[in-house]
């Protein structure tokens, strides 16, 4: 089992810590955090500040880097990578994957780089939130990249393989997605709803004391998000902002339908049964029954293979050596 060296003690990188070291595996993490790292400590795992130390540590153990902080303070852990750590095996966490591969490729391109994105999460932050079990049965993005050109490898294997048995200890299933495929589906599914979820808390606030008395179970399911740390969502959203235009401008349509027919006819059906069938729909897909595939990361088109499952939302749920296991609806 590969060593883990956890850069960032969040609440996502204190869980990847804790399910890594629950697995078995010899794990350090490193945040610049003070109460994290004391919390962490005190928790009986092994922390500490030094950055430049811990990334020492991990290109003497050849280990596996996971860059757990967030999307605005990449670029200066990924100069520190480069500077220590410069062939390491690397992946991510963050929650948008194309600026992240982007700034890999430029400030630490001898690393062996697959991004990674747990779709986990709460509204609590920091290492005291962090549990081992936050991924349990979670999907787990690992992208996966067509070579770019002739000279342009496509991703390395050997660091997909990395990062996927790390989500594997970590109780979750893995589906190999190209960095843009990620970024275009989350900003429909992760960072539009963090969005609406922060104007829906600003328009039921309006409401007042009244508000606050009479709000139940749709405005606590709609608004839960909204607790989140606000410099974690702006990160994302503002992060992805080139997906998130035109989904934004979606919703914006869709909005502007129901307002245009609540004035002129008073009713509301084409919104609110198109929402109904999507919901179910949703639901069908998640639960349709699956068939078992494998795939040999040894074979010549392994690539196509992993990047044709991931298209169809088909993911890999366990590895052993090199072959993995899997199901496709
Ligand atoms: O469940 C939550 O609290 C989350 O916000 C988790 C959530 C999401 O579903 O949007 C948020 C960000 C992560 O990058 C992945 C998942």
């Amino acid at each position: 089992m590969r060593d883990v060296c956890v850069i960032g003690l969040g609440l996502i990188g204190g869980s990847v810590l804790r399910a890594a070291a629950a697995a078995g595996r010899t794990c350090w993490g490193v945040s610049d955090s003070q109460t994290d790292v004391d919390s962490a400590v005190a928790d009986g795992y092994d922390a500490a500040t030094d950055l430049a130390h811990a990334l020492d540590r991990a290109a003497e153990a050849d280990a596996l880097v996971v860059l757990a902080v967030p999307l605005t303070a990449v670029d200066e852990v990924l100069r520190a990578v480069g500077e220590h750590a410069p062939n390491c095996l690397l992946t991510d966490v963050t929650s948008v994957k194309a600026p992240v591969r982007d700034a890999v490729a430029r400030l630490t391109p001898h690393t062996r780089y697959a991004g990674g994105h747990p779709m986990a999460g709460t509204a609590e932050s920091g290492w005291k939130s962090a549990t081992a079990s936050l991924f349990d049965g979670a999907t787990w993005v690992v992208c996966a990249e067509e070579p770019a050109g002739d000279d342009e490898p496509g991703t390395d294997l050997i660091a997909w393989r990395e990062a996927a048995a790390l989500a594997f200890d970590a109780g979750a299933h893995v589906i190999a997605l190209p960095a843009l495929a990620h970024d275009g589906t989350v900003a429909r599914t992760s960072h539009l709803p963090h969005l609406l979820a922060a104007v829906l808390a600003n328009v039921a606030a309006g409401g007042g004391p009244l508000a606050a008395a009479l709000a139940a179970g749709s405005l606590r399911d709609g608004t839960r998000v909204a607790g989140s740390r606000p410099e974690l969502v702006r990160a994302m959203t503002e992060g992805n902002r080139g997906a998130l235009l035109p989904v934004l401008d979606e919703a914006l349509g869709l909005l502007g339908a129901a307002r245009g027919s609540l004035a002129s006819t008073g009713g509301l059906a084409a919104t609110i049964d198109a929402g109904h069938d999507a919901v179910t729909t949703l639901t069908r897909q998640q639960e349709a029954p699956r068939t078992p595939v494998k795939l040999d990361l040894r074979a010549p088109d392994a690539l196509d293979g992993l990047l044709s499952l991931g298209e169809r939302g088909g993911w890999f749920t366990a590895i052993d050596g090199d072959v993995l296991t899997g199901e496709v609806a």
